[in-house]
C-alpha cells in the first residue's frame, strides 16, 4: 500500500493530535531506517499504522485478546498495552496487511520484547523520540539513537520501567525481558 493511502486511512481513525504524532513517528522512523538499513516501505507501513487501534473501545480490544487467544497477561498490566497487539490484528483483518515483520513492529511497539528485529527497534524508538514528544529523558534517547539503537532502547526501556515503578504500576514482563536481553548482550 502507498504511504499516502495508508495515511488517509489512519487520519479517519485518529484524533488530530494522535495523527500529528503518527506523522512524527513516520518521519523519525524513515530517518532511522535509512541510518540502520531497514526496508523503507515496511517502516512506513508500521509507522503509519502503529497506533491504528489506539481509540478502539477497551471492551472491544479485550474481547479480541480473548477471542484470538492472545497472551492473557495483556489483560492484567494496564489497558494501554492492548492497542499494540490488537492493532496488529485489526490492521491485518481490516487493511489486509500481511507482512509479519510489519505486524510484529505494530504488535510490540509499546512493550518491546527480547530479540527485537531492527524494524521493531526503529518503530519503538521513533515512537519514543518523535519531535512532538517532550518528556524527561527524551533528549538523551534522541542523542543515543544517532549513535547506537540498542543503547537508545536500553535507556528508553529503563526510563519507562522507572516511570511505571514510581507510579506503582505493574510492568509487563516482556519489557523487563527485553531490557535483560539487551544488557546481557552488551556484556
Ligand atoms: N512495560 C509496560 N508495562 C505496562 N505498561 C506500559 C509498559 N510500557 C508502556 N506502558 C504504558 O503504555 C503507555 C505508552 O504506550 P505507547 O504505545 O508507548 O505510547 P502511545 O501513548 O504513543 O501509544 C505508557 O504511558 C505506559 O502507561
Ligand atoms: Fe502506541
Amino acid at each position: 500500500m502507498e504511504k499516502d493511502k495508508a495515511l488517509s486511512i489512519v487520519k479517519e481513525k485518529l484524533p488530530n493530535k494522535r495523527y500529528v504524532h503518527t506523522l512524527g513517528v513516520l518521519e523519525t522512523a524513515v530517518n532511522l531506517a535509512q541510518k540502520y538499513g531497514v526496508d523503507q516501505k515496511k517502516v512506513e507501513l508500521a509507522a503509519v499504522f502503529h497506533d491504528y487501534a489506539k481509540f478502539r473501545p477497551i471492551d472491544e480490544m479485550k474481547q479480541i485478546v480473548v477471542n484470538e487467544n492472545m497472551d492473557d497477561a495483556l489483560l492484567l498490566y494496564g489497558d494501554e498495552l492492548l492497542h499494540g497487539p490488537v492493532g496488529a490484528y485489526l490492521v491485518k483483518q481490516e487493511i489486509g496487511i500481511n507482512d509479519e515483520g510489519v505486524l510484529d513492529a505494530i504488535r510490540y511497539h509499546t512493550t518491546g520484547r527480547p530479540n527485537m528485529t531492527l524494524l521493531e527497534k526503529v518503530i519503538y524508538i521513533a515512537d519514543y523520540i518523535e519531535p512532538n514528544r517532550c518528556f524527561k529523558g527524551v533528549e538523551e534517547v534522541r542523542e543515543l539513537a544517532k549513535q547506537d539503537i540498542d543503547d537508545a532502547l536500553i535507556t528508553s526501556i529503563s526510563n519507562t520501567v522507572n516511570f511505571l515503578m514510581k507510579k506503582k504500576q505493574p510492568v509487563f514482563p516482556a519489557t523487563l525481558a527485553a531490557y535483560n536481553y539487551l544488557i546481557l548482550k552488551e556484556e
